[in-house]
């Protein structure tokens, strides 16, 4: 609010600035803003008085001295316990280590201070602080539970378990009344401890359960639209960790860089990792409350996906400032081939620039699907799953997104020595928009499809584009309003045209697979729901292995139409078909086939609303799954 434009005579280009308590954000233009919330906070160092910066003094502490002299510890830990009641345990931090620094041994500002460390999700200095405390006193339980809660969340479950076992074993035979509480959060800590231990290492989710975490994170309110709608505090982030398969390993691919490769032959449904995001934005985070019920419009979608990629681009950046120990995992994706090749990075930096391209080659973009109930927009970091390169039409692997955890299976039985790949955009998209957004990130696509399209006869290509066009602009806004059978003709001509230049290919002729779906609408609306079924039914089997979306809504349809159509045997089959495609990707190969249709419904009655109804139309909710 009190910005003025700043004189150049002022702050001549090249001046040096001291700033204490310095904090980062990334502007619209990449810029990075450095500001702080108090002028005396910044010192200008004139050029010919270089020297000072060794010894610098804050003319804010230099006006305080007399106060500071005064200071004692206790003084400090009660502003630190104000500015932690308040919150802000950034400055409680700072008053704790004020008097730290005048008693280096005192308990209770080490204790606070390794509280408000774990507050603000910095682990390696909450340890820090907890195993100074237990050095001098061992049996200091809040200690002993911090360092638990930290090495917890370092991912050093062993030593945690160790810590809070024993810490469990004291508390049992511990009389004072007053430590009941932090019994129970020992008790609690230990067993949620256990469970990320077993799912670090064996890869064992019980998927049910982070299905109900997921949804109890979910709060659901009443729209503008009087719609329910899906809002999170701050997440979804669920409470659970990382997986990584044994047998795959990151190598160097020819002309990608680096790559996921299978190091033994791999079934079909296996779990290959599951990753916690880094870092996560959603978009309701960063929008302003009355856009949010605007989401859809395309400018605002627009507007959200770029203050996501800035506020992950700081987000990122203040999570290596405060915990620096994450740069190298971080750094080490910037040596991608993308990226040409780079001065070595000093790890121990943090460089916005590069955590800006870093976040432009790597991040995944959560888009909000018509099937999936968590409508959520956003962008996020997820480290390992970054080193999967793409390919637009022979993806073998899936990955599946709750709250802030990535699981990645394999689509099909992979070789040994086969590279893993996912789909940077999906091979339905024409080649234009593929490869706009593949060559803004270096990549020169040399799948099949690419590799054909790329060698097609210029007059087939525009023969093409001249037909789509002509569905795109003259044929499709008049569907919705319209019954006109003459419809029905000029898309099949335009679909046979299509899949006629494509003849040698059909495998790879994916251009009428919406114009199929849109037929199929059109013949269901002129009266003829056996038609509409039938023309599914083939695109369905020409196109069930290939792994696109729209494959799911087209079974979606069927179903409706088998309904509708009364043919519920048929029907309870499509459903079967398109809950095992659904649900498959989070649970995996269905082993008991007796019971997997429980456990898959129950999820996709949670995530995928569209299934709910369904299945009630089916009777198969009062039948099998009350
Ligand atoms: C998310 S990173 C994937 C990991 C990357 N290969 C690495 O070594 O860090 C994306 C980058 O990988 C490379 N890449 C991914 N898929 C590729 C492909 N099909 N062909 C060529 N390069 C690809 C591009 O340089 C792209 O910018």
């Amino acid at each position: 609010m009190d910005y003025r434009p700043i004189d150049h005579s002022f702050l001549p280009i090249g001046t040096h600035l001291i700033i204490k308590n310095p904090s980062y954000k990334i502007a619209a233009d990449n810029n990075t803003i450095i500001h702080s919330n108090n002028p005396e906070d910044v010192i200008i160092i004139e050029h010919h008085n270089d020297e000072l910066f060794g010894d610098i003094k804050w003319s804010t502490d230099l006006l305080n001295e007399k106060e500071v002299e005064a200071e004692t510890a206790d003084d400090f830990q009660s502003y630190g316990d104000d500015y932690f009641i308040s919150n802000n345990y950034t400055a409680a931090i700072d008053e704790y280590s004020k008097g730290i620094e005048l008693e280096p041994q005192n308990i209770t500002l080490l204790a606070n201070r390794a509280e408000a460390f774990l507050r603000l999700s910095q682990f390696r200095n909450a340890l820090g602080d907890a195993e100074i405390i237990l050095k001098y006193e061992p049996n200091h339980i809040k200690a002993a539970f911090r360092k638990g809660k930290a090495l917890c969340d370092l991912k050093r479950y062993h030593e945690a378990i160790i810590t809070l076992q024993d810490l469990h074993q004291r508390l049992e035979t511990d009389t004072d009344r007053s430590n009941a509480p932090i019994k129970q959060s020992t008790e609690q800590l230990l067993e949620h401890v256990k469970i990320l231990a077993s799912e670090n290492k064996n890869g064992k989710y019980d998927y049910t359960r982070i299905i109900n975490e997921y949804c109890e994170r979910a709060k659901i309110r009443k729209g503008s639209r009087h719609n329910d709608e899906w809002i999170y505090k701050s997440g979804p982030r669920l409470d659970h960790t990382d997986f990584l398969f044994e047998d795959i390993e990151i190598r160097s691919v020819e002309g990608k860089g680096r790559g996921w490769i299978a190091k033994c032959d791999i079934p079909e449904n296996t779990l290959l990792m599951v990753s916690k995001a880094f870092s996560v934005v959603y978009s309701h985070e960063v929008l302003r409350h009355n856009m949010q019920s605007n989401i859809t419009s395309d400018k605002t979608t627009c507007i959200a996906s770029s203050l996501c990629n800035e506020e992950l681009i700081t987000r990122v950046t203040q999570k290596l400032l405060e915990e620096p120990y994450h740069c190298q995992e971080v750094y080490q994706l910037y040596y991608g081939l993308n990226l040409g090749k780079p001065d070595k990075i000093n790890e121990h930096l943090v460089n916005v620039d590069i955590i800006g391209n870093i976040i432009k080659y790597n991040s995944f973009v959560l888009e909000s699907g018509i099937i999936v109930e968590n409508d959520l927009n956003g962008v996020g970091l997820w480290i390992l799953p970054s080193y999967f390169n793409h390919s637009c039409v022979d993806k073998n692997v899936s990955l599946f997104l709750l709250g802030d955890l990535m699981f990645v299976r394999s689509l099909r039985p992979i070789l040994k020595g086969e590279e893993l790949l996912i789909s940077y955009r999906s091979a339905d998209s024409s080649y234009e928009i593929r490869s706009r957004y593949l060559n803004s990130i270096d990549i020169d696509c040399k799948c099949r499809l690419c590799e054909l399209e790329k060698s097609e006869a210029p007059e087939t290509t525009y023969r093409k584009t001249q037909l789509i066009n002509t569905f795109e602009k003259l044929i499709k806004p008049k569907i919705l309003n319209n019954d006109d059978p003459s419809l029905i003709k000029r898309i099949e001509k335009i679909i046979s045209e299509l899949r006629n230049l494509r003849k040698e290919h059909p495998d790879l002729e994916f251009d009428t697979l919406e114009l199929n779906k849109i037929l199929s609408f059109v013949y269901h609306k002129n009266g003829n729901p056996k038609a509409a079924l039938s023309i599914l039914k083939e695109v369905y089997n020409l196109y069930k292995n290939v792994h696109l979306q729209i494959i799911n809504y087209i079974i979606l349809d069927i179903l409706s139409l088998c309904i509708e159509l009364k043919q519920m045997e048929e029907a309870r089959e499509w459903f079967d078909i398109v809950l095992k495609r659904l649900t498959g990707p989070i649970l995996g190969k269905f082993e008991d086939e007796v019971n997997w249709k429980k456990e898959a419904y129950y999820v996709a009655e949670k995530i995928f609303p569209v299934m709910n109804s369904k299945a009630k139309l089916l009777g198969l909710i009062s039948d099998n799954f009350n």
